[in-house]
């Protein structure tokens, strides 16, 4: 069979980006993938169809409460659900098109199957094993199981049954208040449906800038979603159209029962390397089962290298991109970079939710003296014009240096406007440099100033 540079298994935002690069530095490479379209779980299961039913319902939401006051006045518009399924799949299409098109404009092979690996420098693909001096193995995630709760993809799903279902359910209970979570409750809750969100801690969206997940969960609660906190789920009952969701509140141990037509299991993801030979190669992976890789993302046994979801780090498609277009660049001789300091996270709810870096509670683990500049939506012309006032800019400096540390945002845009202080952060600006950047009038950009403004001697429009 072929012999190649380099064999990449998986093609999402990992393997398929990675697969580029080393095409673009002048190596012979392939990609297994076992789907029948390329983009793996982002671009088939995941970011893109989920920003369509996003982007859809939010345009409904839109319409029903903010057109009238603009003076469009008339009907809002009724769902028709299978439209709005065909648009998402017409999305998708589109984006797994283009990673094709991509792949050959850049004479990269597919080889359709699912990949093992027999020994280091071979990848076997069905009946055919394929000589490679480098395998990157980019086999991402897959839905994490929870005890006591079956999944059958129609009452009880995943987020790959969710952006499917066959009709909008009357009533939905999400288990997990993450992100899959509050996106695609956000996305049913604005379609009409009664949603509960079930999370075992006290806070949502763990992890993050603790200011932000009480303004969040604050403004869901506003839109309709209903939350149940500190709760564990310990089953779930399903027939052919319901099920019941039995769980345990940890503050006193009572045991609740609450319906649904549909239940999202959004309790997070976990590594896929299912039938690669991990063990038999002698691979280390880590408890969690992520494979584990050095700094040049190799894993225990050379000329085999790991990156996105299978990994450690963050399970974000731009995450695996980066550890792709590094990894290439190693493969290559080059030296890959990827700065895990900078890498930034975005929920796409309404508003929408933005961070990267320190947050106020890291810092403090780290007793580490700061400063914070905050801006509230209110005060940005922009942002008030257009019905998207809620929420505010953060911006965490050092005390002494004024350097930027972190940055978390909520409200109209957020996931734009975090990327000015990503490449501030990259060039190691402190918040003054911000604040003495020209912003264009009226932008929602305004708030990123305004709130490094306010880390000196303060901000205008407050
Ligand atoms: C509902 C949802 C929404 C999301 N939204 C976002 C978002 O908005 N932004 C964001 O950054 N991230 C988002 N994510 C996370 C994002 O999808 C992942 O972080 C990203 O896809 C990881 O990329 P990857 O290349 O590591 O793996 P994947 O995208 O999972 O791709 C792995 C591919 O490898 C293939 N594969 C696995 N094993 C084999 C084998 N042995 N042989 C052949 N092929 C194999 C799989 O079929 C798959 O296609 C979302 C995830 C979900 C589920
Ligand atoms: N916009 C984005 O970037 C985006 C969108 C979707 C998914 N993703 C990625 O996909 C991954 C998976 O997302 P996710 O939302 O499933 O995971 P998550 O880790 O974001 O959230 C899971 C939530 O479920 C809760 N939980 C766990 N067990 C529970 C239980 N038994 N009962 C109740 N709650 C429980 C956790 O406390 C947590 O709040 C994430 O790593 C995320 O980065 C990213």
């Amino acid at each position: 069979m072929a012999n190649y540079d380099v064999i990449v298994i998986g093609a999402g935002p990992g393997g398929y980006v990675c697969a580029i690069r080393c095409a673009q530095l002048g190596l012979k490479t392939a990609v297994v993938e076992g789907r029948e379209t390329l983009g793996g779980t982002c671009l088939n299961v995941g970011c893109i169809p989920s920003k369509a039913l996003l982007h859809a319902s939010h345009q409904l939401h839109e319409a029903e409460h903010n057109f009238a006051k603009m003076g469009l006045k008339g009907k809002s518009p009724s769902v028709d659900w299978k439209q709005m399924l065909a648009y998402k799949d017409e999305v998708i299409e589109g984006n797994t098109k283009g990673i094709e098109f991509l792949f050959k404009k850049n004479k990269i092979d597919w080889l359709k199957g699912w990949g093992s690996i027999p020994e280091a420098g071979k990848v076997k693909v069905g009946d055919d094993t394929h000589e490679a001096k480098n395998i990157i193995i980019a086999s991402g995630s897959e839905p994490a199981s929870l005890p006591g709760v079956e999944v059958d993809e129609k009452v009880v799903v995943t987020s790959t049954g969710a952006l499917e279902l066959g009709k909008i359910p009357k009533k939905m209970v999400v288990i997990g208040a993450g992100v899959i979570g509050l996106e695609l409750g956000s996305v049913y809750q604005r379609l009409g449906a009664e949603v509960t969100v079930i999370e075992y801690l006290d806070v949502i969206t763990p992890g993050m800038d603790g200011e932000v997940q009480k303004t969040l969960q604050r403004i869901l609660k506003k839109q309709g979603l209903n939350f149940v906190m500190g709760a564990a789920v310990q089953k779930t009952e399903a027939t052919k159209t319901k099920a019941k969701v039995t769980y345990k509140l940890r503050k006193d141990d009572s045991e609740h029962v609450i319906d649904a037509d549909t239940v999202l299991v959004a309790t997070g993801r976990r590594p896929y390397t299912k039938g690669l030979g991990l063990d038999e190669l002698g691979i280390e992976t880590t408890k969690g089962g992520q494979i584990k890789v050095g700094k040049d993302w190799q894993t225990s046994v050379k000329g085999i290298y790991a990156i996105g979801d299978a990994i450690e780090g963050p399970m974000l498609a731009h995450k695996a991109e980066d550890e792709g277009m590094a990894a290439a660049e190693q493969v290559a001789g080059k030296h890959g970079h990827v700065n895990y300091g900078v890498i930034p996270g975005v929920i796409y709810t309404w508003p929408e939710v933005a961070n990267v870096g320190e947050t106020e509670e890291s810092l403090k683990d780290q007793g580490r003296a700061y400063k914070t500049g905050k801006f509230m939506f209110m005060g940005n012309g922009r942002a008030k014009a257009n019905f998207a006032a809620d929420g505010f800019v953060k911006i965490l400096a050092d005390k002494e240096t004024d350097r930027i540390l972190g940055a978390h945002i909520i409200g109209p845009a957020a996931g734009e406007l975090i990327h000015e202080l990503c490449v501030a952060m990259e060039f190691g600006a402190s918040a003054e440099d911000l604040a003495l950047t020209c912003h264009a009038h009226p932008t929602y950009s305004e708030a990123v100033r305004e709130a490094a403004l306010a880390c000196g001697d303060g901000p205008i429009h407050s």
